[in-house]
């Protein structure tokens, strides 16, 4: 059945049902939704990519200007936002900068799709176009369009509601990042903690593990909640991956680099959004623990938020597209070296629009193995959230994610900043694409400057890394399962 969304945000919108060969297609059009300056102000993800990132502070400071538009200011001003700013502020001026479209756009779904994936996977219709959004709300769509499938009414109702207010209470300790972003000192425009079984690896989390290249302060112990829950996430993410290979990959196999081991979950990063403008902007998750092909099992609670996704687009030049390379060279290089390498600005970024999946309270998202290599996702600002009875504006989000023991930070390779390198998918460049390197990211810690180490990562086809060295095996200990062997059943 159609699910509607709810009107009370005051969005405008329309419904559009299109009939395409036996199936339906259900989405709905909107318009963006505008940010308030100071709510976004300097707020940005950490694993962001430096044209997104460039992008996302411009549409913070000036939200009534059409992305595109945008997006041509940077590009004519060298990739810098200070230039571009510059620009906006002074031709506003005299005459207006060319605002956001009003009103809602019906969009067709009948382009044609001239993507092959990375993944091998036969190409799909291409739903989303250009700037525009398309929302999905029923599992059917979901599965079919995005490389994620969504379980609704996930844990009887209070079990769900029990896990809300145990995890509403935890954020009181919850921070946001701070990371360097160019010149300035930002921070997430959410707060979060980490969640793992044992004080030892809570240790090895604020010592041993980075994220986007930065020691972790705030790492916690895992609740009776989360812990209980984690199994039945376990299991429900397995069944999902299983028919996800029988149904969707070609010849019913997982894919290269896929593990073909069981998913077992032993970190959760757990997410608070507070109220309408707090978000996450478009990344891909870190591989570096993670491995290629990652499954990340995320359970939405409280509001409804939009989950957007959108597919990363190869290109052929060098300048400025090879988005790993860049994003890393800028927070190290000098500005001048900056202005260089993101002048072919990524005017592909946007150009198959993007997908919402709308995830309500109980929900489970399964991101599959297609996803982090090939995708970007974002948790967007919304205009207003429909308060939920127990949470109020917030919204709490759990990514079960698993840690690889192969990929334990004494395994990964160090370089020169004396931590341990991360690990990256070429995204972008289609010379390179889907390539996996380790390179350094400490320039993304405030006060410091990376280095430039870089080396080409490779792995089997189960996704197991081949070290030029091997490892030396000192017996410590790695993160364990959340579920005991007893409660596996
Ligand atoms: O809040 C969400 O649903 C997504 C969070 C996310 O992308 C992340 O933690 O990496
Ligand atoms: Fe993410």
């Amino acid at each position: 059945m159609l699910s509607s969304p709810s009107t009370a945000s005051g969005h405008n919108l329309r419904l559009i049902l299109k009939s395409d060969g036996c199936r339906m297609d259900r989405f709905i059009s909107r318009k963006r939704p505008r940010l308030s300056p100071s709510a976004t102000q300097q707020r940005l993800s950490p694993d962001e990519d430096s044209t997104d990132m460039k992008l996302a502070i411009l549409l913070s400071l000036f939200p009534d200007i059409e992305q595109d538009a945008l997006l041509d200011i940077l590009t004519s001003s060298g990739g810098s936002v200070e230039d571009a700013s510059a620009v906006i502020t002074a031709q506003r001026a005299y005459k207006p900068v060319k605002k956001r479209a009003g009103g809602v756009s019906a969009i067709q779904t009948s382009m044609t799709s001239h993507i092959t994936t990375e993944a091998g996977l036969p190409p799909k219709r291409q739903l989303a176009r250009k700037g525009k959004t398309l929302h999905l709300f029923s599992p059917e769509d979901v599965a079919a369009h995005t490389p994620c499938t969504i379980i609704h009414n996930f844990l009887p109702p209070d079990e769900a509601d029990a896990l809300l207010l145990e995890l509403l209470d935890e954020s009181k300790h919850f921070s946001r990042y701070r990371f360097q972003l160019f010149d300035r000192t930002v921070e997430s425009p959410h707060t979060s903690s980490l969640y793992v079984s044992t004080p030892e690896e809570i240790r090895q989390q604020t010592s041993e593990y980075t994220y986007g290249g930065i020691y972790r302060s705030n790492v916690r112990q895992l609740t009776p909640h989360l812990r209980a829950v984690s199994a039945k996430v376990q299991r429900a993410v397995n069944d999902e991956v299983q028919k996800r290979i029988q149904t969707c990959y070609p010849d019913g196999k997982k894919l290269k680099y896929q593990s073909p081991k069981e998913w077992v979950p032993n970190a959760a990063f757990v997410n608070c959004y507070d109220g309408p403008t707090e978000s996450v902007g478009y990344h891909s998750d870190e591989l570096t623990y993670l491995g290629p092909r990652a499954i990340i099992g995320s359970l939405s609670l409280g509001v409804e938020r939009e989950f957007r996704v959108r597919r990363i687009v190869a290109s052929d030049d060098d300048e400025g597209n090879n988005s790993e390379v860049s994003a890393r060279g800028s927070t190290a290089d000098s500005p001048s070296k900056r202005k260089a390498t993101s002048k072919g600005i990524d005017v592909r970024a946007d150009a198959q629009g993007q997908i919402s999946i709308h995830l309500p309270h109980n929900s489970l998202l399964v991101m599959h193995a297609e996803m982090q290599e090939e995708w970007k996702h974002a948790i967007a600002p919304a205009q207003t959230v429909s308060p939920h009875p127990l949470s109020g504006n917030r919204r709490i989000n759990i990514t079960y994610r698993w840690y690889r023991d192969a990929l334990h930070p004494r395994n990964i390779p160090r370089c020169r900043c004396g931590t341990h390198a991360i690990l990256r998918c070429v995204q972008r460049k289609r010379e390179n694409k889907g390539r996996y390197m380790w390179m350094c990211y400490a320039g993304h810690e405030p006060g410091k400057k990376g280095c430039t180490f870089f080396q080409w990562a490779e792995f089997d086809d189960d996704g197991e890394p081949l070290w030029e060295m091997k490892p030396t095996e000192d017996g410590a200990p790695t993160l364990r399962n959340f579920i005991e062997e007893d409660d596996k059943q």
